[in-house]
């Protein structure tokens, strides 16, 4: 299935008619510049390009009251003073005798998408719309908004569909105030928003944006407001908040739908956000959020305003919605005070309404000065600094982001005779020509392995190399000895000069010293054997009482160990191997799969164990792009299990500060 794109020009047929500074940057441009950018970059081709149709009375209703749709009604007939007349009594918005035909076209254009994807006519999609919508309320035009096009589409969804849990992610840089109120106290439709808030200073000004603000009487726990009370946030402050806050809630939630207020006004050079986060950052929220509701994702534009961060932050996104590989984020440098003080905030607000985050003892963490919080020696955003925090946003500069190529194959298996070659999967041709591998192999790895043993692993190392060059994205190898075969992949990638493996093994088995001592590799392994270990800045392990059947502290450790870990890691290629008995439920491998997609170009080379043949296909699924199935609503994980992943938190946060979740005691 396709990704859907709904754009039409009709929407940037209305514009600001007379002077007033706070609305000048809601522009026509940001549409034409948006799509211009898609169609360049050839992302329209690749779209499934669904026709904007107008919302009628009912779908506009049901959200906001009929009064104030009457009211709108009008403003197609006004003269210019009128229109002044009118707008005075709403805040920051302006209105123009073509807005009300636009606004409805804008949520029109949102129901598309979701009857689009609720239908199962397209994976996922995105509705490039003016004017946005998650400031407006039930009577009310505000923040350039007149309908609240995403709240109206949850409803629909609700309404038409009969979904059960939705899920609205609002990375706009401003709080969607008028979401929050429509579903305060509504259980059925958690909200997240981050927004610039600056202790009430930024706009909207309102009590309400505040981290306490939970939600009410039914509805309490399902609205998050995380405040960014500097600006300058960069790509770590907003990874920590979605692997220490968003992504573990959102899975406990286990949502039917994922909707996105997709606003790039929190990318670097916007005016309004004042942000440092570059575009590339939207490629990876984007697919963090694509594993929940098996990849059902609608996005729609709210705010951006700096017109080449916005077309860049655009394409991010949608070449995700596509399936392309993820483009490395590098120099995470970690999440700075503030975000911990707000993070920690927050996680204490939500701990009575979320199982997982009831045992997070966050651990006030002494021993790391704030000098250890910008590892990169970067000044800390909490300061005002001479330079580059001197610019204003429209001078900041920030590199393209990279090219992000399909490999031709997506995904080539090594299977041993006899095993079917899961569709759409390349088989590594038994002709392939091994030359002097075999006999180095022989001498340097399988000293007296038989034949069988040395020609798979000859084709698993040919994987490897086909990733090298990008000939293919990921790998699969059914194997004989899948200890040995990760024992000799590591040696063999170690011999690279700049090669870093982050190694996730999950079960029990153990793990050569030489594998964890070369500073090349970074494991972590998920099991139940508590062998007591300590590990070490690269060796982590995750003893869980249930071991890898416990799914809510398997994920646990996946959200707050397995990604934060991997993403300063920055790994060259991701070695995922499932020990024999492991345990691991199908569905929560397949999440993981899908998961350390986000790392390497999606390198991901998957080993399994002859007899557990079965998770070929499954696996193939993940590695071919497919969305994992969802794993239910979480209950609460081992106290136990959730204290021996803090504590494991607490020790190599000093190391990998993108662990941290709160902010140090000292000075
Ligand atoms: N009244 C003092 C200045 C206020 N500026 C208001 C800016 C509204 C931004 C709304 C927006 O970006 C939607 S995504
Ligand atoms: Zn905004």
């Amino acid at each position: 299935m396709g990704t859907a794109l709904i754009y039409d020009e009709e929407m940037t047929k209305y514009k600001l008619l007379w002077v007033d500074p706070a609305c000048k940057i809601e522009v026509p441009e940001r549409l034409t510049v948006s799509h211009g950018a898609l169609v360049r970059n050839g992302l329209t081709d690749r779209c499934i390009c669904l026709p904007v149709r107008e919302a009628v009375d009912a779908e506009i209703l049901l959200v906001h009251s009929e009064e104030y749709l009457e009211a709108v009604k009008q403003t197609p007939h006004m003269t210019l003073e009128d229109l002044k007349e009118f707008t005075l009594q709403y805040g920051d918005v302006y209105f123009h005798p073509n807005i009300y035909h636009c606004a409805k076209l804008a949520v029109g254009s949102a129901l598309q998408l979701v009857d689009s994807v609720l239908m199962g006519k397209v994976k996922n999609g995105m509705a490039l719309v003016r004017p946005p919508g998650h400031h407006s309320m039930r009577s009310a035009a505000n923040g350039f908004c007149v309908f609240n096009n995403v709240a109206i589409a949850a409803q629909y969804a609700k309404q038409k569909y009969g979904v059960k849990r939705i899920l609205i992610v609002d990375w706009d840089i401003h709080h969607g105030q008028g979401v929050q109120y429509c579903f305060e106290d509504d259980p059925s439709v958690l909200y997240f928003s981050w927004h610039r808030y600056e202790h009430q200073k930024f706009w909207p000004n309102l009590k309400d944006s505040d981290y306490d603000i939970v939600g009410k009487g039914e509805g309490a726990g399902f609205n998050i407001n995380v405040p960014w009370n500097k600006v300058g946030m960069e790509n770590s402050d907003y990874l920590s908040v979605f692997c220490h806050l968003l992504l573990p809630i959102a899975y406990e939630f286990c949502p039917d739908l994922v909707l996105v207020c997709a606003g790039f006004d929190s990318a670097i050079g916007d005016p309004e956000g004042e942000m440092c986060a570059t575009p590339d950052i939207f490629a990876h929220l984007t697919y963090l959020l694509m594993n929940l509701a098996e990849g059902k994702l609608c996005a729609v534009l709210e705010g951006g305003y700096n017109l080449t961060s916005l077309a860049q932050s655009v394409c991010q996104t949608v070449q995700t919605l596509l399936g392309d590989p993820l483009p490395p984020l590098t120099n995470l440098t970690g999440p700075c005070r503030s975000t911990l003080e707000s993070l920690q905030c927050v996680r204490a607000a939500h701990r009575q309404h979320w199982s997982c985050l009831r045992h997070a003892v966050d651990l006030p963490t002494f021993e790391i000065s704030t000098k250890r919080i910008k590892l990169s020696g970067e000044g800390n955003k909490d300061e005002a600094e001479v330079g580059e925090e001197q610019k204003s946003p429209e001078e900041k500069i920030w590199p393209e982001p990279p090219k992000r190529i399909c490999p031709p194959v997506c995904s080539a298996v090594v299977l041993p005779d006899g095993v079917v070659c899961p569709d759409a999967c390349e088989r590594l041709s038994s002709s392939e020509d091994l030359g002097p591998h075999l006999l180095t192999l022989k001498n340097d790895f399988l000293k007296d392995a038989d034949d069988g043993a040395v020609t798979a692993l000859s084709r698993v190392f040919s994987l490897i190399d086909k990733m090298k060059n990008n000939e293919i994205r990921n790998g699969l190898a059914l194997v004989g000895d899948a200890a040995m075969t990760m024992t000799c992949v590591v040696q063999y990638v170690a011999a690279e000069v700049d090669s870093r493996v982050f190694l996730v093994c999950v079960g029990n088995g153990n793990i050569p010293s030489h594998v964890i001592e070369d500073g090349k590799t970074l494991v972590v392994q998920i099991k139940d054997e508590d062998t007591e270990e300590q590990g070490s800045k690269y060796y982590v392990p995750v003893c869980l009482k249930k071991g890898c059947t416990d799914t809510s502290g398997f994920a646990q450790a996946m959200f707050s160990l397995l990604l934060p870990l991997g993403y300063q890691y920055n790994p060259s290629l991701v070695l995922l191997v499932r020990m024999p008995g492991s345990g691991v439920c199908d569905i929560m491998w397949q999440q993981l799969t899908g998961l350390l997609q986000s790392f390497a170009h999606g390198h991901t080379l998957v080993l399994l164990q002859e007899d557990d043949k079965a998770c070929v296909g499954p696996t193939a699924s993940i590695l071919l792009g497919n969305p994992a199935p969802p794993l239910g609503q979480l209950p609460a994980s081992l106290k136990e299990d959730a204290e021996a992943v803090e504590r494991l938190r607490s020790r190599l946060q000093a190391d990998w500060n993108l662990l941290l979740t709160t902010a140090p005691e000292n000075g």
